[in-house]
């Protein structure tokens, strides 16, 4: 798996340190208001169990499956629900994960959802931002780190449903997506 990568843009140590870094940001910023973390599946799932283990309030997890890639490269600009959340979202303080805002269209129609359903508050984390790709009007509260105008893969990100397992984030060798 690790020589279909061309480059390495994000390390699992900057990945890591990252994660304790905006942990102990979100710490301060939920202390004491038991936030709702939902995680949007499946992409965000590697960044929020390590970004949760470094925050040290009470919180709530649940997850939130939307899809709109369908594994390729290009967004459908058609987000679907595959699993709503457990939790009733009204008057709680909702905190959005996400591993890359591309288009910005998942987030935008999150937020719309969430707002609809009347939560308290809506942040958003997010790993990576990658600006150039953006054609909704959405911008997250925390960003790790910004990518350039590439598809990325690794720590959760995927090409045709592989390379999520990744430790870090990189770019595929054109040959493994016919390029
Ligand atoms: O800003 P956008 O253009 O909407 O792209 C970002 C979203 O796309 C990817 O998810 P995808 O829909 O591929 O599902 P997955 O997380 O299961 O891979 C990624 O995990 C984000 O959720
Ligand atoms: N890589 C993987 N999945 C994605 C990307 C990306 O660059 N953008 C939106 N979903
Ligand atoms: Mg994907």
């Amino acid at each position: 798996m690790h020589n279909e990568i061309e480059k390495v843009l994000i390390s699992e140590e900057e990945i890591q340190a990252k994660c304790k870094e905006l942990g102990a940001e979100l710490s301060k910023e939920y202390e004491d208001r038991f936030p709702l973390a939902i995680g949007v599946l499946k992409g965000a799932l590697p960044f929020m169990t390590d970004l949760l283990k470094r925050m040290e309030t009470h919180l709530e997890m649940d997850f939130m499956d939307v899809s709109s890639y369908h594994g390729g490269m290009e967004s459908s600009g058609e987000v679907k629900i595959v699993k709503d959340l457990d939790t009733k979202v009204e008057g709680r303080d909702i905190l959005i994960i996400e591993d890359i805002i591309d288009s910005g269209r998942t987030l935008a129609y999150l937020v719309d959802l969430f707002k609809y359903r009347k939560a308290k508050s809506i942040k958003i984390v997010t790993l990576l931002d990658k600006p150039t790709g953006r054609s909704a009007d959405i911008k997250a509260d925390t960003v790790g780190f910004e990518v350039p105008d590439e598809f990325v893969v690794g720590y959760g990100l995927d090409y045709e449903e592989k390379y999520r397992n990744l430790p870090y984030v990189g770019v595929l060798k054109p040959e493994v997506y016919g390029g």
